[in-house]
């Protein structure tokens, strides 16, 4: 079966989305795995699949979100967050709708998004979870300091933005080898999950650095929830304000961590190609 796909981005962290609205796609994580290799099928960050709402229970008050948004890793793992994909699920949405406020449904919950004078799309990622067994980690323990250490790094900071991240922070990102500690912080067993493991550099209170080595997909040009982590994780420990510029390697992110407890993420979204792919090429 040939299908239409998008490739999009967010600051170059990449995405192919397929629509699976119209009739349900069944993509199985093999097919999602081999679709999203970046040798053997279109290449991906994320592969993201948009999904009808659930039909409302009788008597239920009518759906508050615009589309329901699928979220896989290159492994095929699912993810319940990825806010660059989710800006630019929501520039979709826009186009298609008219409007500059849209809502993106995700398995964590409801993400308005609205599009900003300058252009860029801003996603109200929802509120941080700092329990232990929310982000989660193996063990009860003080996530604001995890008795984890690792080559240069150690004692980062935990939270989940509906996906699990752990923040170091460090004096000189530059002298840093952190692609050769991702792997295994990805996996300790500290986190039962894996967890999204953010090497931060603080700048100035309203202007951080961060490289993300992510989950189900290694080291990426641009990870918005964790630039939600790493904001907040640094605000816990007094590094930060509750607004800043998140630099990363493929450019900066505007985020600012409400008084409401939610936090807001702004940047640019793009599109780099559309196409079709034969589904029956990849395995099932
Ligand atoms: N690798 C992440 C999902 C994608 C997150 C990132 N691309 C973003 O923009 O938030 C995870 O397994 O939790």
């Amino acid at each position: 079966m040939q299908i239409p796909f998008r490739k999009m981005h967010g600051l170059g962290n990449d995405f192919v989305v397929v629509d699976g609205r119209p009739w349900p796609l069944g993509l199985s994580p093999a097919r999602i795995a081999a679709l999203a290799d970046r040798h053997r099928g279109i290449g991906c960050d994320q592969f993201i699949t948009l999904e009808p709402l659930a039909a409302d229970a009788p008597g239920e008050a009518p759906a508050e979100a615009d589309v329901f948004m699928r979220i896989h890793n290159p492994d095929g793992s699912e993810a319940g967050a990825c806010g660059n994909a989710t800006r630019c699920v929501a520039s979709l949405l826009m186009a298609e709708t008219g409007r500059d406020h849209v809502t993106v449904r995700t398995v964590s919950g409801d993400l308005p998004c609205e599009r900003l004078p300058d252009g860029t799309v801003r996603a109200n990622m929802g509120h941080p979870r700092f329990g232990w067994d929310e982000v989660p980690l193996a063990e009860a323990m003080d996530t604001a300091h995890l008795p984890l250490a690792l080559g240069a790094v150690s004692d980062p900071a935990a939270c989940s933005m509906g996906n699990p991240h752990a923040t170091f922070f460090v004096e000189d990102l530059d002298r840093l080898d952190w692609r050769a500690l991702g792997p295994q912080l990805e996996r300790h067993p500290l986190f039962p999950d894996r967890a999204n493991i953010g090497f931060a550099q603080v700048l100035a209170p309203d202007h951080l650095r961060v490289a993300i080595w992510e989950r189900g997909a290694g080291p990426t040009l641009a990870c918005g929830s964790g630039a939600c982590a790493t904001l907040v994780n640094a605000h816990r420990r007094g590094l930060a304000t509750r607004r800043a510029r998140v630099e990363l390697p493929g450019g900066a992110l505007e985020l600012e961590w409400r008084l409401d407890g939610s936090v807001l993420m702004a940047g640019p979204v793009a599109t780099a190609f559309t196409g079709q792919v034969e589904l029956d090429h990849f395995a099932a």
